[in-house]
C-alpha cells in the first residue's frame, strides 16, 4: 500500500532546496486587491511560493491512494512513521476565555472523557495569575486530581500545564506539604510572543524580559525532571503590532529550543494565517535551521483556514498539531480570536490523508457534543455533529 508520509517527505525535501524565494522586496508584493492579513508586507512574491505549495498539496493527495484513506483509530505507536501527535488544548486554551467559571467537576470530566479517546497529550490548565485569567484559577485542584486519580486511558497520556514564571512553576513542582500534597506535573509549557504588542498584553512585559523570566523556569523545571514545551504566539500577524516578520518567529523559536524546550508550537493566535503565509513561515523556519520535527502547529480557526493551514504544515513535514475539542476557545488577550481547529475536524482530515493519530473520531465527537452542551456553547466542529447525526438512534450518548 502506498505510504503518504514517505512521499510527502521524499518529494518535499528536493522541492525545498530547489525553490528560491528571491523576490523578497516588500514593494513588489503590495497590490490593491490584497489586504495585509492575506499577504503580510514582509512576505515574498506569491507566484514562486504558489508553485511550491501546489506541488506539496498535490504530493499529499495525489500519491495517497484511496485504499490508504481508512480511519485509523487503533492504538498505534508514536514511532509509526505515519503517526501524527495531536495536542488537545481544549481544557486550557478552549476554556480559558469562558466568561462564566466552568465548574471544576466539568473540567475534570472533560479531561477524563478526552483521556479515553486515544489522545496522548491533553493540556489541562495553567498556573497563571488568577486576576488575569480567573477561569484557570483551579488548575492546582486539577493537577492534584489527575495525580491522585489518573483517568483510565488505553494509552499513556501527558497532562501539561502553562507556566509564565517561577511563581507558576511552584504550583507545578512536587508538593510535600499540605494542602494539597501532589507529586508534580510531568510537563509544562512556557509561552512567548513573536510580537512586542501581544507580549505586553499577555505577559505584562516585553519579549526580552519574558525570556529573562523563562530562563530560571526552564532550568528549574528540567532539574526537576519536568519536560518543557514552548509556544510562540502571533506568528503571522498581531492586532497590536501588525504583521509579524517570519524572521522574528525564527528568532524566538530558536531561543526557546536553545533554552531547553523539546518542541515549539507556532501559534496563529488570531487565525489570520492562510496557506500562503503559513507556507512562507514554514520555509523561513526550515531554511533558518529549525528542525521541523521540533515544530508543532497551533492554528486558530477565526477565518476558517485552520484545516487547510494544517495541511500546509503537514506537507512541510510537521507531525504535531494542537487542536481543541468542539473548536472551543479563544484568547483573553486577542480580541475576536475564536477557538483552535476542532480536534474532530483535524482527526478526520489526518485520517483522510492516511496519517495515524490513534484517536477514536467517534469518541472524540461525543466528547465535543457533551462539552458544548455542558457549557452552553455552539459546537464549532463541522465533522463531530455530522458524524453523530448519521448514527442509528439507538446509540447511547457520551453524556450519560
Ligand atoms: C505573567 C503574569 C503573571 C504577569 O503578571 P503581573 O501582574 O505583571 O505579575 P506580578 O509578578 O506583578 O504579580 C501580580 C499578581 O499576580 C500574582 N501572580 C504572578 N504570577 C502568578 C502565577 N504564575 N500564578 C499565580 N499568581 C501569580 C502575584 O502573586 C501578584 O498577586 P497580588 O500580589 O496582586 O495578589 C500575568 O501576565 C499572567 O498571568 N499572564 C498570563 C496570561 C495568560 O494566561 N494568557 C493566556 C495564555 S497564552 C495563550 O493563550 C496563547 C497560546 C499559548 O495558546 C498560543 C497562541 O494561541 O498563540
Amino acid at each position: 500500500m502506498f505510504c503518504a508520509s514517505k512521499h510527502i517527505f521524499g518529494r518535499l525535501a528536493p522541492l525545498r532546496g530547489a525553490t528560491t524565494l528571491s523576490s523578497t522586496s516588500p514593494t513588489s508584493t503590495s497590490t490593491s486587491s490584497t489586504s495585509t492579513s492575506l499577504r503580510p508586507s514582509f512576505f515574498p512574491s506569491r507566484s514562486l511560493t504558489q508553485s511550491r505549495l501546489f506541488a506539496s498539496v498535490k504530493d499529499l493527495y495525489y500519491y495517497n491512494s484511496p485504499s490508504s484513506r481508512k480511519p485509523s483509530s487503533a492504538i498505534i505507536s508514536p514511532d509509526d512513521k505515519d503517526f501524527v501527535k495531536i495536542v488537545e488544548v481544549g481544557p486550557r486554551d478552549g476554556l480559558q476565555n469562558e466568561k462564566t467559571i466552568v465548574p471544576l467537576d466539568t473540567k475534570i470530566s472533560l479531561i477524563e472523557k478526552l483521556s479515553t479517546t486515544g489522545l496522548r497529550v491533553i493540556e489541562a490548565g495553567s498556573f497563571v495569575a488568577p486576576k488575569w485569567v480567573p477561569q484557570m484559577a483551579d488548575s492546582t485542584s486539577i493537577l492534584t486530581h489527575l495525580l491522585r486519580s489518573p483517568p483510565p486511558s488505553p494509552q499513556p497520556v501527558t497532562y501539561p500545564f502553562l507556566v509564565p514564571n517561577l511563581k507558576g512553576l511552584e504550583s507545578a513542582l512536587p508538593h510535600k506539604t499540605p494542602p494539597p500534597p501532589h507529586s508534580g506535573a510531568s510537563e509544562i509549557s512556557i509561552f512567548a510572543s513573536a510580537s512586542e504588542g501581544f507580549s505586553l498584553k499577555n505577559l505584562n512585559c516585553d519579549i526580552t524580559t519574558s525570556f529573562t523570566r523563562f530562563t530560571p523556569v526552564v532550568k528549574k523545571a528540567l532539574e526537576n525532571g519536568i519536560k518543557v514545551r514552548g509556544y510562540v504566539s502571533m506568528v503571522i500577524s498581531c492586532p497590536y503590532s501588525g504583521d509579524t516578520p517570519p524572521q522574528k518567529v525564527v528568532e524566538v523559536t530558536k531561543k526557546l529550543l536553545d533554552m531547553g524546550c523539546y518542541e515549539v508550537s507556532l501559534g496563529d493566535t488570531t487565525g489570520v494565517g492562510n496557506p500562503y503565509s503559513i507556507d512562507v513561515l514554514m520555509k523561513a523556519l526550515i531554511d533558518g535551521g529549525v528542525p521541523v520535527e521540533k515544530l508543532a502547529c497551533h492554528f486558530h480557526d477565526t477565518y476558517g483556514q485552520a484545516i487547510v493551514n494544517c495541511m500546509v504544515g503537514l506537507a512541510n513535514g510537521v507531525r504535531v498539531f494542537d487542536s481543541s475539542v468542539a473548536g472551543l476557545g479563544g484568547c483573553p488577550y486577542a480580541k475576536g480570536a475564536t477557538g483552535n481547529v476542532a480536534t474532530e475536524d483535524l482527526v478526520y482530515f489526518l485520517h483522510s490523508v492516511g496519517m495515524k493519530t490513534g484517536v477514536d473520531l467517534e469518541k472524540v465527537s461525543e466528547v465535543g457534543a457533551w462539552i458544548s452542551d455542558a457549557i452552553g456553547r455552539k459546537n464549532n466542529s463541522k465533522v463531530g455533529p455530522a458524524l453523530l447525526a448519521k448514527r442509528p438512534e439507538t446509540s447511547t450518548p457520551a453524556s450519560s
